[in-house]
């Protein structure tokens, strides 16, 4: 497989909540590719759309209360969204795979962690089982777990939370999927082990040529693991760059508004006097969305035009998009 060769080819993906309040888009026509080996990072507030993009990637957006109703998906030239449930079931984990905030959610408490990634395993190659408990601690021996032999034969809760999600890393990476999606993967862990998961993603994901999406809510992260970066709003795209180029000159004004509430940014900055800047407002209700930018409201730039309708996602040089009628007057550095 070459280099630069698209992996995954989402397009105008669409996914819907059907709600007691009234049916809300939770992600509304977002395009977006990833390649062999690249780091994509998505990122965006609290309620964006971020993991119900990524769980839409998945075809695991629980149906009903949310529904895909547009777009296509397409992971390694087949268009996820055509296929039938047990088709799917053989992609999932073997060519995409995803890893969660919170490693408890997706491991068995009450079998031993070897079995698990054994069954992993075996649910997508047609392989003995000791040839499957042998690639388990091949695998746990990957991702740096101390004594893998030992701890296959244990249980979620004798291992410590760091090393819970560098099992799910194993299991995630089992089948050599061709994308990975981490969908806050370090979250919920301190901040030492933090840094050490995000290196081994990276590293593993480079060894193994996978393409990555990144979810995150820190500009911090993105900067130090991701070649690329979709800012999402309100269910939209509303920038792409790459990240020298979302860093240097980002476009949207909510883009800026996230980069000017980011510590490390205030920390390297040259004013002595800089606070943490706070993005005004809420995040609308995803119901009832006006036509226009949704984040128009919190906009200080906003003209009538953005309230009426959506600006368009403009290429301005180098594949940066940027959805905002006045994307060239705000390009200005930070
Ligand atoms: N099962 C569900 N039923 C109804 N609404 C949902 C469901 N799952 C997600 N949503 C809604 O879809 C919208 C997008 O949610 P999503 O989880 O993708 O946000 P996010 O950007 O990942 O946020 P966070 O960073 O907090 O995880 C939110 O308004 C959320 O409340």
């Amino acid at each position: 497989m070459p280099a630069e060769e698209t992996v995954l080819d989402v397009k105008n993906l669409q996914t819907v909540f059907f709600t007691n309040s009234g049916l809300f888009k939770a992600v509304d026509d977002v395009s977006f590719s990833v390649r062999r080996g690249e780091t994509l990072a998505i990122v965006g507030e609290s309620g964006c759309g971020k993991s119900v993009t990524a769980l839409s990637v998945m075809r695991l957006v629980p149906d009903p209360p949310g529904r895909i109703v547009g777009g296509s998906v397409t992971l390694e030239g087949t268009d996820l969204l055509d296929l039938d449930d047990a088709a799917m079931r053989a992609i999932r984990g073997n060519r995409i795979s995803m890893i969660f905030q919170e490693p408890m959610t997706s491991l068995n408490p009450v079998m031993r962690i070897g079995d698990q990634i054994t069954e992993a395993v075996r649910l997508h190659r047609n392989t003995t089982r000791k040839e499957a408990w042998a690639k388990a601690v091949e695998m746990l021996r990957l991702v740096r777990i101390p004594e893998p032999e030992r701890r296959a034969t244990e249980y979620p809760h004798q291992l410590s939370g760091g090393m819970r999600q560098r099992a799910m890393i194993a299991m995630a990476l089992a089948c050599r999927p061709a994308l990975l999606i981490a969908d806050e993967p370090t979250t919920a862990l301190d901040v030492t082990i933090q840094a050490q998961i995000l290196a081994l993603i990276v590293e593993l994901q480079k060894e193994l040529g996978t393409g990555l999406i990144l979810i995150t809510h820190d500009l911090g992260v993105v900067a130090q693991t991701a070649q690329r970066v979709i800012v999402m709003y309100a269910g939209k795209k509303v920038e792409e760059a790459t990240v020298e180029a979302l860093f240097e000159n980002p476009r949207h004004p909510y883009t800026r508004g996230l980069m000017a509430s980011m510590p490390a940014v205030i920390a390297l900055g040259s004013k002595n006097d800089a606070r943490l800047v706070e993005i005004p407002g809420m995040v609308p209700s995803l119901t009832n969305l006006p036509a226009g930018c949704a984040f128009a409201p919190r906009c200080g730039l906003a003209v009538d035009r953005c309230r009426a309708e959506y600006p368009p996602l403009q290429d301005w040089g180098d594949h940066h998009f940027a959805a905002c009628w006045r994307a060239a007057e705000t390009a200005a550095p930070l």
